[in-house]
């Protein structure tokens, strides 16, 4: 029996994905990529700027369609399932760039998640029948509940707008969002993006606590290398599309393939580029972080001796983390066509 044989958890993959590859006319984003996710995995994707991470998370929900390949969920194809579809078939996904509605409060982002479960229609709605206060009524209960799970912090704030929360606070509004849903699998795009050492050790937590306790099956793309490290059953490494590794953290830390991939620039280089993109994503999310604190306590965290990762290598590993994208022209297509093409009918 082989090795990965022998440390697979029982039973069938959540998730799998079968040779899925995706071309945006002459780029291949994502070529020929096997994973398989089984129940209750924390299972990273990682890999340089453009390796093809976000586009995975698009072909699994639906937003884009597989060039080629196949993608299953407990076994049966989702391939040519709209958004809506893959989330009613139980995978809900956050957003890197935090997608709430800023005018509504917490509670009615909460209420909006839970829209697609709720029985009551139009007319039932307008005319306020007791049948709908009745649903209404649980779905609040639901929706603090789900709040709760963060703390009472939320739960106290549930009128506030969500303009005026944390950006850690928009974050955890935002999964609790997802887990309206009632996912089966949840995806999670840089959970700690923005986020201070302390509320990215609490986000750690709560990652660990999806699962834990809700049961939930999670692939997170993560580009904080020491948050993916400590958390993942597995991980999954891409460059330029292809899966160049996947193992356990400590193998996949230790593969020359992945090490040649992120070190694509000199440590001063990558360091002067992480403070710059650093700080502006400390501006943009409105949090008043000491920024050289930050590069301070991550280069700090990096310098564990031992292996064949170097503590400088592991620096330059972290650091190459947020350079900007190799195709850059590409990547601000991106931004304005990730909806540009709907799926269309389940096959
Ligand atoms: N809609 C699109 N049209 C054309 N090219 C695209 C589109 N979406 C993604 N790409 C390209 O596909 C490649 C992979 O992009 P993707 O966003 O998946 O990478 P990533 O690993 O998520 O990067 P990052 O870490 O910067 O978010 C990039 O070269 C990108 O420019």
């Amino acid at each position: 029996m082989s090795e990965e044989q022998m440390r697979r958890p029982d039973g069938e993959p959540l998730l799998e994905l079968s040779g899925v590859t995706k071309k945006f006319e002459g780029l291949v984003a994502v070529s020929d990529v096997d994973l398989k996710v089984y129940p209750r995995e924390i299972v990273s994707i990682i890999g340089p700027n453009g390796a093809g991470k976000t586009t995975v998370f698009n072909l699994i929900t639906g937003i884009y369609r597989p060039t080629s390949g196949q993608i299953t969920l407990a076994g049966k194809s989702i391939v040519g399932l709209n958004p809506d579809q893959v989330l009613e078939r139980g995978i809900a996904r956050t957003f890197q760039n935090i997608r709430l509605f800023n005018n509504m409060t917490v509670l009615e982002n909460i209420l909006v998640g839970q829209h697609s479960q709720l029985k009551a229609g139009v007319l039932g709605a307008l005319f306020r029948w007791p049948s709908v206060q009745r649903e209404e009524q649980r779905a609040r209960e639901r929706a603090l509940t789900l709040l709760s799970f963060f703390g009472s912090s939320l739960v106290d704030r549930q009128d506030e707008y969500v303009v005026n929360l944390s950006y850690a606070d928009r974050r955890r509004v935002e999964i609790a969002r997802a887990l309206a849903a009632s996912p089966k699998l949840l995806l999670l795009d840089e959970p700690t993006a923005g986020m201070n050492e302390a509320e990215t050790r609490e986000a750690v937590q709560y990652v660990r606590r999806l699962r834990d306790e809700l049961g939930l099956t999670i692939l997170l793309i993560e580009h904080k290398l020491t948050v993916t490290m400590g958390i993942s059953d597995k991980i999954a490494v891409l460059d330029y599309g292809r899966k160049i590794a996947e193992g356990l953290p400590e193998e996949v830390r230790r593969d020359k393939r992945v090490i040649a991939a992120y070190l694509g620039q000199s440590a001063e280089e990558s360091e002067q580029q992480d403070a710059v993109s650093e700080a502006s994503e400390q501006q943009q999310s409105g949090i008043e972080i000491a920024e050289s604190q930050e590069i301070a306590s991550e280069a700090s965290e990096l310098q564990e001796p031992g292996g064949e990762v170097t503590g400088q290598q592991d620096a330059e590993l972290e650091a190459s983390e947020s350079q900007e994208p190799r195709v850059s022209k590409q990547q601000s297509v991106i931004q304005g066509n990730e909806r540009q093409e709907p799926a269309t009918g389940a096959e």
